[in-house]
C-alpha cells in the first residue's frame, strides 16, 4: 500500500440497499466505483432480515395450513417440522439472492472490495481487506451506508446468558422447546409467531403497555389477540430484572413484579442500533445525533462535504424499501438536483399471520394533528374472498380527512395485506379521495375488494 490512495469517483462504505444499487447505477454509467463491504455480498436483507425471515415465514404459514388442512378437505397424515430442512430451504433463498447479487455487481463494473472500511480523513478510508492487507481509497463522493445490528440492552445477567439475536436465531441448528422472546416490536412479533408456528412455546415479553407500539391500541391489541388465539403467552408493561443460565442449559429470565419465565432460549428483539464504531467518524468529519446515527439533512447530506449516508444508519425507518429511495434521493442530489426526504410516504408490512400492512398516519396521529377524521373499519371475515381462503382473521381500518375526503392512513391486518396495501397507497400518492376506492370496480372475488366494503362504511359529504 503506498500513502496515496486509489481515486474514485464514488466511493460507497457499506454494500446495504441504499449503497448496492447507488454504486451498481453509477459504475454502469461508466464513472469508477469503489464499494467496501466487509462480508455480506447484498447487505443485511438479503443476508440475515428480510429475506430469510420471509422464507421462514413461508415455511411457518404451510405448517399451519397442514394442521387446517382438513377443513379444506384434506386428509394429512404425520409431518413433522425437521430444523435441518428448514435451514436448507431458507439458506437456498438466500445464497440465490447472494448469487445473483454477485453477479450484478460485476456485470456493473462496480470496484467491489471485501474488507472492514475506516475513515482515515475526509472522504479518505482505509480498508482492511478480508484477505490480508490494506488499500486506501478516496472518493469525490462517499456514500455512508453501514446499516444497524440488534441492540442488547444492559440488563444484568444478559452479557453471560448466551442469548440470541435475529442474526444468531436464523442459523440456530434445533427448534428451542421454549423459546422467550424480548421485545414485542416488529422483530419480536415475526419471530414469536413463527417458533410458535413450527412448535416452540413460546413467551413474549414486551416492556411497553401493548405490543406494536406505534400502532394505534385497537390494531395492537388486535395483532396481540391473534398471537394469544396461537397459544403465545404475551406478557406486555413488564421489565426483565434479570437473565440467567441455570446449570442445566435452560435460562431463567426474572421480570420485575417477581416473577419468572423458564426458556431454552432467549431472543433479544428490543431495536437496533447504527453500525459506527470503528468507522473513524470523525476523522471524516461526519457528526452524529443524540441517538448515535449518522446526521444527515434532507437530503441526505451529512456534516462533511460531499459525504452523503443513507438507510438504517442514517436514522431513515428501518425498511429496505426506504433504503432504496434514499439511493433515489442522492442518485439525483449527485446529479445536481435538490430532492428531499420531506413528506415521502413509506408504507410497511409486518409478516405475522395474518400480515399487518400500514401506510400514512394512525388514527391517533390524525387527531394528535388536528385533523378531523372519518373512520372506516372493516372485519376481515366481511370479505367474500377471506371467506374462500378461510382466512377471516383480523381487521381493516381507514382513516380519513372529513374535510378534504384524502385518505390519511390505512391499517390493513389480514390476508395478503401486504398486497393489498399497494392500491391504497397509489391512491394516496395520486390524490385520489376515499369515495374513488368506495366506487372503483375491483375484480370479485380478491382481498383487494375489500377496499370497496371499507370505505362504503363511511358517509359520503353532503353535496353543496
Ligand atoms: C429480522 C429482520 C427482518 C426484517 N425484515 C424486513 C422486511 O421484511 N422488510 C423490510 O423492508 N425491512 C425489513 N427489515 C429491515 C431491513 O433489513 C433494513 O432496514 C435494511 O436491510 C437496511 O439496509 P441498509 O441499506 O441500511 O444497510 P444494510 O443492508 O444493513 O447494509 C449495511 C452493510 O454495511 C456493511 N458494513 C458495516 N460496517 C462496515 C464497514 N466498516 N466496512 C465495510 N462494510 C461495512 C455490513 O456488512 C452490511 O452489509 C428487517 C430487519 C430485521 C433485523
Ligand atoms: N417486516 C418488516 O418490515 C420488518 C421486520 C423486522 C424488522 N423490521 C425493522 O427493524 C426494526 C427493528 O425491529 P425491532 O423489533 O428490533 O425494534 P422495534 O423498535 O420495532 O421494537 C422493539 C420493541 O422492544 C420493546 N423494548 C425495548 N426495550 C425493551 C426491554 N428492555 N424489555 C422489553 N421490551 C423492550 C419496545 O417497546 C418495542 O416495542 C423495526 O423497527 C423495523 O423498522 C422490519
Amino acid at each position: 500500500m503506498t500513502d496515496q490512495p486509489e481515486e474514485f469517483d464514488l466511493l460507497v462504505v457499506g454494500g446495504g440497499k441504499a449503497g448496492k444499487t447507488l454504486s451498481m447505477d453509477v459504475a454502469r454509467s461508466g464513472r469508477r466505483v469503489a464499494m467496501v463491504e466487509r462480508g455480506m455480498i447484498g447487505g443485511s436483507c438479503i443476508n440475515v432480515a428480510c429475506i430469510p425471515t420471509k422464507a421462514l415465514v413461508t415455511s411457518a404459514r404451510a405448517a399451519r395450513q397442514l394442521r387446517g388442512a382438513a377443513a379444506l378437505g384434506l386428509v394429512v397424515e404425520g409431518g413433522r417440522v425437521d430444523v435441518d430442512l428448514l435451514r436448507a430451504h431458507k439458506q437456498d433463498v438466500v445464497e440465490g439472492m447472494v448469487a445473483a447479487n454477485r453477479q450484478q455487481f460485476l456485470e456493473s463494473g462496480l470496484h467491489l472490495v471485501i474488507g472492514q472500511a475506516r475513515f482515515v480523513g475526509p472522504r479518505t478510508v482505509l480498508v482492511s481487506l478480508a484477505d490480508g492487507g490494506e488499500r486506501l481509497l478516496r472518493g469525490a463522493d462517499v456514500v455512508i451506508n453501514t446499516g444497524t445490528r440488534p441492540h442488547l440492552p444492559s440488563v444484568p445477567g444478559l452479557a453471560e446468558a448466551s442469548v440470541l439475536t435475529s442474526d444468531t436465531l436464523l442459523h440456530l441448528d434445533r427448534l428451542p422447546a421454549r423459546l422467550v422472546v424480548l421485545g414485542g416490536g416488529t422483530v419480536g412479533v415475526e419471530f414469536a409467531q413463527m417458533f410458535a408456528s413450527f412448535g416452540s412455546a413460546v413467551t413474549l415479553i414486551e416492556g411497553g403497555p401493548r405490543l406494536l407500539t406505534r400502532e394505534d391500541p385497537d390494531v395492537g391489541d388486535a395483532v396481540t389477540r391473534i398471537l394469544l388465539d396461537d397459544g403465545i403467552d404475551v406478557r406486555t408493561g413488564m421489565t426483565v430484572a434479570r437473565i440467567d443460565r441455570n446449570a442445566d442449559g435452560t435460562v431463567r429470565v426474572t421480570l420485575d413484579d417477581g416473577s419468572l419465565v423458564t426458556g431454552d432460549d432467549v431472543l433479544v428483539a428490543v431495536g437496533r442500533e447504527p453500525v459506527t464504531d470503528g468507522l473513524g467518524l470523525d476523522a471524516a468529519g461526519v457528526q452524529v445525533n443524540d441517538r448515535g446515527f449518522v446526521a444527515v439533512d434532507e437530503y441526505l447530506r451529512t456534516s462533511a462535504e460531499r459525504t452523503w449516508a443513507a438507510g438504517d444508519v442514517a436514522g431513515t425507518p428501518q425498511f429496505t424499501h426506504a433504503s432504496l429511495d434514499d439511493y433515489r434521493i442522492i442518485r439525483a442530489n449527485l446529479a445536481g438536483e435538490r430532492r428531499s426526504t420531506a413528506g415521502r410516504l413509506i408504507p410497511y408490512t409486518i409478516f405475522t399471520t395474518p400480515e399487518l400492512a400500514r401506510v400514512g398516519v394512525t388514527e391517533t396521529e390524525a387527531r394528535r394533528a388536528g385533523y378531523d377524521v372519518q373512520v372506516a373499519h372493516l372485519p376481515v371475515a366481511a370479505i367474500p374472498r377471506a371467506r374462500t381462503l378461510r382466512q377471516t382473521e383480523g381487521t381493516w381500518k381507514a382513516v380519513v380527512d372529513a374535510e378534504t375526503d384524502q385518505i390519511l392512513g390505512v391499517a390493513l391486518l389480514g390476508a395478503e395485506a401486504g398486497e393489498v396495501i399497494t392500491s391504497v397507497q397509489l391512491a394516496m400518492l395520486g390524490g385520489m379521495p376515499w369515495t374513488a376506492l368506495r366506487d372503483a370496480i375491483i375484480t370479485h372475488p380478491t382481498m383487494a375488494e375489500g377496499l370497496n366494503l371499507l370505505f362504503a362504511s363511511l358517509q359520503s359529504r353532503p353535496v353543496r
